[in-house]
């Protein structure tokens, strides 16, 4: 399975919200997308997931333009995990991860125990099986948000695409969702806030400023001092690891005026 974006451009209400973006998903990497608020993570993922066409360049999934695929294929082949993902209330936690079995199902190809294993299994992994009865409604926000990773984990397509997925989830909760992810035998790619979590679980990061695509590449040679300051607008420290991993270091913005360090040691 394949996935890639080239040049691609897209505008809503009259502005260009994505410029010229060109990326290639490599086969079983998890690839984060990183950058500020409104900065066009989500915009590129609608893009490539087939949700919106580009105004310019191409979206091509197996080699195919995805506008050219059925809903049905795509389904197959791709997941996605929006961010304000809802799903109707009057529903079980069971059966919301039953959708992901729809694109699979027909008059050929009625439900079957398989499909029951396979939502099974799913609500395992994310750790839901004790509430698979539990209505929709009575979730919590962290709940609910393992259940639409369930719900994608069931589809059972080789690339699952994340629209900030730990959004809800407690610390316990986040890394071990990013974990259960990459430990799957599939290709991801995630909307990240977290740069220790991008550095932590991405094989290679793609960081959004404006619009644009300004880097690409593995953790250690994106997560720079100066590429932090300069789209997100903080001063970092980067701790580099023996084993090639990094990790970051937030630092106050300014340092605390002596006055306020004096009236708490008074
Ligand atoms: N349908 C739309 N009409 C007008 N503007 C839009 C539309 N969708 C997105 N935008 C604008 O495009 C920009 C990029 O939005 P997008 O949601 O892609 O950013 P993001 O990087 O995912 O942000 P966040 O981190 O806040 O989720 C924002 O300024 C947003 O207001």
């Amino acid at each position: 399975m394949t996935l890639s974006a080239s040049g691609v451009s897209w505008s809503a209400g009259g502005v260009e919200i994505l410029k010229d973006v060109s990326l290639t998903v490599e086969t079983g990497e998890f690839l984060g997308i990183i950058g500020p608020n409104g900065s066009g993570k989500t915009s590129l993922m609608s893009l490539i997931s087939g949700i919106r066409k580009p105004k310019r360049g191409e979206v091509l999934l197996d080699g195919c333009p995805i506008g050219t695929l059925g809903r049905r294929t795509v389904a197959q082949r791709l997941a996605l995990v929006e961010q304000q993902a809802e799903t109707g209330e009057r529903i079980t936690a069971r059966q919301a991860v039953e959708l992901g079995r729809t694109p699979y199902l027909g008059p050929l190809s009625p439900w079957s125990p398989e499909d029951d294993a396979i939502v099974g299994a799913a609500l395992a992994n994310v750790d839901m099986a004790h509430l698979a009865d539990r209505l929709w409604h009575t979730l919590s926000g962290g709940e609910r948000q393992r259940l639409h990773i369930a719900r994608a984990l069931a589809q059972q397509s080789k690339i699952l695409l994340l629209d900030e997925p730990t959004n809800h989830l407690d610390i316990g909760h986040q890394i071990s969702l990013l974990d259960l992810v990459r430990r799957q035998d599939l290709t991801v790619v995630a909307a990240l806030h977290d740069l220790n979590h991008a550095a932590m679980f991405c094989d290679r990061i793609a960081v959004m400023q404006a619009g644009r695509l300004v880097a690409l590449g593995r953790p250690r040679e994106v997560l720079t001092v100066e590429r932090i300051r300069a789209v997100f607008g903080i001063e970092v420290e980067v701790e580099h690891e023996f084993d090639g991993s990094c990790s970051i270091r937030y630092r106050a913005r300014r340092p605390r005026p002596l006055a306020a360090i004096a009236a708490v040691g008074a």
